[in-house]
């Protein structure tokens, strides 16, 4: 597809992180080449790999592999990299005039660190406080999940939900906290196995501090962080 269509998509789209500090950094031409063609080309670059660490790809359960990842990595843990995948958020009037925060905690996060390419896998929760518009509860679930599925630092991705839930409400009133495991700090390097990372974004009223500790006593976190 040309760029001209995708920068158009996501114009059209409100993409809340193009432009900003937020944005994840890929290249003009990232979409120009289909799903199935970089799936063609990764399953080469992952053959590549395995070949050259010895593996003997003529085995039984080894053969697959190749493939395997190549899809896993572009119909699954990278799918978020593409704006045609983010999700449309149904909005609706605050008719009701609820007037109170809501929030929507302990979403589960799949991510993968962009460091190592290793999973982060932990929970984000998400606030905001309506100037008149609603979301549809869900849609904040699958706007943490479309961010997670790219290669991701836990700060830029917790700034990309907010941002994005600030356009989607038409309010700076948006908080997120993210509680998550980074395997890279867990499983290698210096393997501990017990530490999380929490990352935070206060927009709007949730700079306030009353409004800010009433946002973490729903999703039970210290301010201390
Ligand atoms: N700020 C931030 N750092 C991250 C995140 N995910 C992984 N990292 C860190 O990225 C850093 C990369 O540092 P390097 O020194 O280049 O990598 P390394 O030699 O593998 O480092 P060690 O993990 O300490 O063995 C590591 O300290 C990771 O813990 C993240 O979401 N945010
Ligand atoms: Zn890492």
């Amino acid at each position: 597809m040309k760029i001209d269509k995708i920068l158009n998509e996501i114009e059209e789209m409100g993409d809340a992180h193009a432009g900003s500090s937020a944005e994840t950094p890929i290249r003009d031409d990232a979409f120009e080449k289909s799903d199935i063609e970089k799936i063609d080309l990764i399953k080469e670059d992952v053959r590549h790999i395995m070949e050259t660490l010895g593996l003997d790809l003529t085995d039984d359960s080894l053969k697959g592999t190749p493939m395997r990842v190549a899809k896993m990595f572009v119909n699954e843990i990278f799918s978020g990299l593409h704006p045609k995948r983010k999700p449309k958020a149904s909005v609706f009037e605050n008719k009701y005039k609820y007037g109170e925060m809501l929030v929507e905690k302990n979403i589960t996060v799949y991510s993968t660190c962009e460091h190592h390419l290793l999973p982060i896998v932990g929970k984000a929760h998400v606030g905001y406080i309506s100037n008149g518009t609603v979301v549809g509860l869900s849609k904040m679930n699958r706007i943490v999940d479309y961010f997670a599925k790219r290669p991701q630092v836990q700060e830029r991705m917790t700034m990309q939900i907010v941002q994005e839930l600030q356009n989607v409400l038409g309010t700076e009133d948006v908080a997120c906290v993210v509680d998550a495991k980074h395997l890279c700090v867990n499983s290698r390097g210096i393997r501990d196995i017990e530490s999380s990372t929490v990352t935070s974004e206060f927009g709007g009223k949730f700079k306030q501090k009353d409004i800010r500790r009433e946002f973490l006593d729903y999703i039970k976190l210290d301010t201390s962080f």
